[in-house]
């Protein structure tokens, strides 16, 4: 669905992506590394937002600057990590904007939408507060309120920076197992992740480390599970666990110590 080809990114005089190739196909793909690794340049790329100043990054086989604006808006969903919303609007509103794709500024949402919307808002369990208003909802709630705007555009591929951070953990198994059911459908979700223990139910783990791809591949391959140890070193450690996909543990042995 979307390949990078020695991405070089530098922000403020710094080089923050530096050469990084990467292919991405239909599944979930979980993005991880250490704060400021580069994850989140990285997904802004591969959406469209930055350009790099060398490489490349190409949508279903077609450069990024051959799409136009609204060829991407269909094509792929982008949540960022602060999302981004008037707090005035009620969650209905704000999953309907996810249609604007569709309908175009000013377009009257027909019934098809309002199912798509109606679809999108359940899955991310919102329905029961969709007349609320965004700034009256607490951090996890409106973070769900952004995945089902998401959702609502239909797109076949979705670039989600951070979904889980304020979502407590019942709700965070939810997502995984939605990011699970989109897989099924044949959709693309690519999501930056902290949570390593999330991360490794994915499809593809990518591990970012000082701006470079350090390791991708299924979380079961060891060598992939050393890189996560190599990186973030004797904060975790990561053992074999249930269904072939290995764990990881935050390593707080040590906490009471110096
Ligand atoms: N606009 C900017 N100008 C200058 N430097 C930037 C800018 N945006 C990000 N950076 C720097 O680029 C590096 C990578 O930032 P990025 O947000 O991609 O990291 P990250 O891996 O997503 O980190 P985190 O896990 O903390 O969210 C960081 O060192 C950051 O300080």
């Amino acid at each position: 669905m979307i390949r990078a080809e020695g991405l070089h990114i530098a922000l403020g005089g710094r080089a923050v992506l530096r050469g990084v190739d990467l292919q991405i196909e239909a599944g979930w793909t979980a993005i991880v590394g250490p704060n400021g690794a580069g994850k989140s340049t990285l997904l802004r790329a591969l959406a469209g937002l930055l350009s790099p100043q060398q490489g490349s990054v190409h949508l279903q086989g077609r450069e990024m600057r051959e799409w136009t604006a609204p060829q991407r808006a269909r094509y792929l969903a982008w949540m960022a990590q602060q999302g981004e919303t008037s707090g005035e609007l009620s969650v209905r509103e704000t999953v309907e904007l996810g249609r604007i794709a569709h309908l175009g500024l000013g377009g009257v949402p027909g019934a098809q939408c309002r199912a798509v919307v109606e679809q999108a808002m359940q899955r991310c369990e919102c329905s029961d507060w969709s007349a609320r208003r965004l700034n009256e909802l607490s951090g996890g709630e409106r973070q769900r309120v952004l995945l089902a705007r998401a959702l609502a555009t239909e797109a076949p591929l979705l670039l989600l920076d951070e979904p889980t951070t304020h979502l407590d953990a019942p709700h965070q198994v939810a997502l995984a197992r939605l990011f699970r059911q989109l897989a099924r459908e044949g959709r693309g979700v690519v999501s930056v992740l902290h949570d390593l223990g999330l991360a490794l139910q994915a499809d593809q783990l990518i591990v970012i480390e000082a701006g470079r791809v350090r390791a991708a591949g299924h979380p079961a391959d060891p060598a992939l599970q050393r890189a996560l140890e190599a990186v973030f070193g004797q904060a975790i450690r990561v053992q074999p666990g249930a269904c072939g996909r290995p764990q990881v543990h935050l390593n707080l042995e040590n906490v009471d110590g110096d």
